[in-house]
């Protein structure tokens, strides 16, 4: 450990930098002109959707109705046909067909990204181990440590949600907020830093901002615009190897790291001497901190390179959607009332549950006196406390959250670049370096995978279905599927139902500022704000600090 503290990294001379700009450039012409003229990207048989006569691809016709655009193509042609959008030659893949995608190692979603964004040489700049392309180093992380741990971490999570919203928002009579999602960066910069590094580490406010910033970062690197220009990924790739901002981020954590392992480590000495159990800090630095042998960092900043490689995946994501939540509940306030009661009737039920088991531990003598269970797994104070047994509990909230993904989701999405020629069970061929990408349509507003009225918005449409907003299958891609499949999707749901059980607990109305908005509120893309605001309105009156 005491090498994690000690190395540093050299910075990238500027002239390099001048050098390998032109460089970069230069190759990327001649690569993308050599791609251009060696790829056949396509099995003649699958047919090519035509373009419509005025347009030059098929954008504006997924703009203007993506599920009519789809249908007609789906009817037309089948489920494997060819377009042209996003700047690129897409096959698209429907039906029972994409799980083949999906299970197949040989298409790619990482290599997808890379090839239309560059985002690799983006994050791996930061890194100094584990930097092989299929390296699963974060999705082992995330799932050996956040997962298992989430109960234990929720308090935490739900202290740090509650609190932003109540210093930030708290009581509104018609308050309006013009961005929202400015209180929502915070709230989750809180909660995430709170899990992922600790509390001390939290109290750092450039901390909190590496957190927000990065997600930015990140975001100008994977957004959508950022997409459509082949020339971005290539010019990224050259650019981010040695002008990154993730450096100036990394500088912030093992800035704010360093005495705190430091502190950290002078108290387990400590603790060893006298004898006693150190009480170990629950939080994802400290358990890497244990276990470095196992994941061999190479320093505290490739540690911390990884921590933020962490952030990037999981806070630009869970904040988007958070806010977005919001934004359903303004749309649909009738639907505000049935979540504070599932919410009001859940917490009474876990009341009444803990009040039968301190009466019969009282009966059987266990525990003389009320006052006993103060601090315990029964102290009353902490009966109605969103525990993450509480928030399971709330199936309402969970099919809320699940709808909204559903409904969202832009039809298509998820690309996969196929690492080499696969032939599909229906004879498909896939040549090697073709872009695939999943028509979310075909599952996600199929009456035969979503049951009835599958183009509306019925939040409780999976109540007693067994289909919880984790679970990853055809039915529910939003988080892929498969070995792949995102393994932060637990934390990130019990983050939404949270953020959802707290605006519906503290707020009777949420309305958008722009009605006018609303289609944009609800499927706007992902990193995509609706340029309406909100306004918030109190469900109780102001506390007395709050007045
Ligand atoms: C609303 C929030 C989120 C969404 C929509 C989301 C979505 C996704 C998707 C679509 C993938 C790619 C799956 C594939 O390759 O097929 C993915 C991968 C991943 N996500 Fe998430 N994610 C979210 C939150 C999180 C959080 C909170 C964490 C961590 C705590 C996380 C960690 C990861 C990791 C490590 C991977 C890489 C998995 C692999 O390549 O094996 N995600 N996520």
């Amino acid at each position: 450990m005491i090498g994690l503290l000690s190395a540093n990294t050299g910075s990238v001379p500027i002239d390099a930098l001048k050098v390998a700009l032109p460089l970069g450039i230069g190759l990327a012409t001649a690569a993308l002109l050599t791609f251009k003229m060696t790829s056949n990207p396509y099995d003649k048989s699958i047919p090519n959707v035509p373009i419509r006569k005025g347009d030059s691809n098929h954008d504006k016709e997924l703009e203007e109705d993506q599920d009519e655009f789809l249908i007609r193509c789906e009817e037309d042609y089948g489920p494997i046909f060819n377009v042209r959008a996003f700047n690129q030659d897409l096959t698209v893949i429907s039906g029972p067909m994409v799980r083949e995608v999906f299970m197949n190692e040989s298409f790619s979603f990482g290599d997808a990204m890379d090839t239309l964004t560059g985002v690799r040489a983006f994050m791996m700049s930061v890194l100094k181990s584990h930097k092989d392309i299929d390296s699963r180093f974060t999705h082992e992380l995330v799932r050996d440590n956040i997962s298992p741990n989430l109960p234990l971490f929720t308090p935490r999570i739900v202290e740090q949600l509650e609190r932003v919203v109540d210093e930030q928002l708290g009581y509104c009579e018609g308050k309006v907020v013009e961005k929202p999602i400015k209180i929502v960066q915070d709230m989750i910069a809180y909660a995430m830093t709170n899990v992922f590094m600790g509390p001390e580490v939290a109290k750092h406010r450039t901390v909190i901002d590496t957190f927000i910033q990065v997600t930015y970062d990140f975001g100008k690197v994977v957004g959508r615009e950022n997409r459509k220009n082949a020339w971005h990924a290539w010019s990224n790739k050259t650019k981010y190897r040695v002008l990154n901002p993730l450096h100036k981020h990394i500088e912030v954590l093992t800035d704010a790291a360093g005495p705190v392992i430091e502190e950290r480590r002078r108290q387990e000495a400590e603790a060893n001497e006298n004898g006693v159990e150190w009480d170990r800090p629950l939080d994802i630095m400290q358990r890497l901190l244990d276990n470095n042998e196992k994941y061999g960092f190479v320093d505290l900043e490739d540690l911390c390179g990884h921590l933020l490689i962490l952030i990037l995946v999981s806070v630009h994501t869970t904040t988007d959607t958070s806010t977005n939540l919001m934004y359903y509940l303004a749309c649909f306030p009738e639907y505000h009332e049935p979540l504070f009661q599932e919410q009001e009737e859940v917490l009474g039920q876990i009341e009444a549950e803990q009040e039968e088991l301190r009466q019969s531990k009282l009966q059987s003598g266990e525990f003389a006196s009320v006052e006993e269970f103060v601090g315990t797994e029964l102290d009353p104070a902490h009966d109605r406390d969103l525990s993450a047994a509480a928030i399971k509990r709330m199936v309402k909230m969970d099919s809320f959250v699940r709808e909204i993904f559903r409904y969202r989701m832009t039809r298509l999405e998820l690309q996969h670049l196929a690492r080499e020629p696969v032939t599909l069970s229906n004879g498909t061929r896939i040549a090697k370096g073709q872009m695939v990408v999943i028509n979310l349509r075909s599952l996600h507003q199929s009456y035969e995978y979503q049951g009835e009225d599958p183009a509306e918005f019925r939040p409780f449409r999976f109540l007693g279905k067994a289909k919880a907003a984790t679970k990853a299958a055809t039915d529910f891609l939003p988080f892929g599927m498969g070995r792949h499949a995102c393994p932060g999707r637990f934390l990130a749901i019990q983050e939404l139902k949270t953020v959802g059980v707290l605006m519906v607990s503290r707020y009777s109305k949420i309305e958008m500022i722009d009605p006018s908005h609303k289609k944009r509120a609800l499927l706007s893309r992902i990193g995509e704000p609706c340029p309406s605001g909100l306004i918030f309105t109190s469900r109780t009156a102001p506390t007395k600090t709050e007045a």
